[in-house]
């Protein structure tokens, strides 16, 4: 269970999450929905870990975030892809810091997701050379391989076609069936009605 417990969050005297509580049971998917600026992406960030907050408390399985940040994936808006690495060192980077797995292990486990989410082809293309459907879907490959138990997108199909729309959708209900929590930061009503066990309007 992740828990967010009378969070609140303010930009210098702008409050921006004035006293949250929401509760996301394991293995559910939320949308938040909402108007710009009403504070989805700082929530998103204050989730993992990217930004401190002044009062409340997030927690996972009852246990302090901070301590866990290791099990929260982030899917940024824009992606956040490496530009001088290959896909394949992208997914790499960051396991290869942190995980005690050795580097044929990882190269493997990064090949059977690439190979999963149809990427085998551009293993070895650069960020600049993938269509904005396929850097998504190395975004979402890149998380997994850090075993997250929670993944956070910001507006995961904002750039994407209404086919390539329903092709992430149908990755994250996959997700879902495995137990992973997913928060999903988006502006498509519609989408969040496909995918989402509850969907939270965020106000300003
Ligand atoms: N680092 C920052 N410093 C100061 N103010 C910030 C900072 N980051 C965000 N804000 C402000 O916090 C408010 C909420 O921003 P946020 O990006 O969380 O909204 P949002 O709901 O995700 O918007 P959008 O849907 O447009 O992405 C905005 O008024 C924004 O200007």
């Amino acid at each position: 269970m992740l828990t967010i417990k009378n969070l609140t969050k303010k930009f210098q005297n702008k409050t921006i999450i004035d006293n949250l509580s929401l509760e996301i049971p394991t293995g559910q998917l939320i949308c938040l929905v909402g108007p710009s600026g009403g504070g989805k992406t700082t929530l998103l960030r204050c989730v993992s870990g990217l930004e401190t907050f002044q009062a409340g408390e997030i927690l996972l399985d009852d246990h302090p975030i901070e301590m866990q940040l290791n099990k929260i994936g982030v899917v940024f808006q824009d992606y956040h892809l490496f530009p001088h690495m290959t896909v394949l060192e992208n997914l790499l980077l960051a396991p290869k810091l942190k995980s005690s797995q050795s580097e044929t292990e990882l190269g493997q486990q990064a090949k059977q997701l690439l190979s999963l989410f149809d990427l085998s082809e551009q293993v070895n293309q650069y960020p600049y050379e993938l269509s904005g459907g396929q850097k998504q879907r190395v975004a979402i490959a890149r998380a997994l391989m850090l075993t997250p138990e929670v993944i956070c997108y910001d507006e995961p199909t904002s750039a994407l076609d209404p086919q390539l729309r329903d092709s992430v959708g149908k990755m994250l209900l996959d997700l879902k069936a495995k137990g992973i929590t997913q928060i999903v930061v988006t502006h498509d009503h519609e989408f969040a009605k496909t995918i989402a066990d509850k969907i939270y309007e965020v106000n300003v």
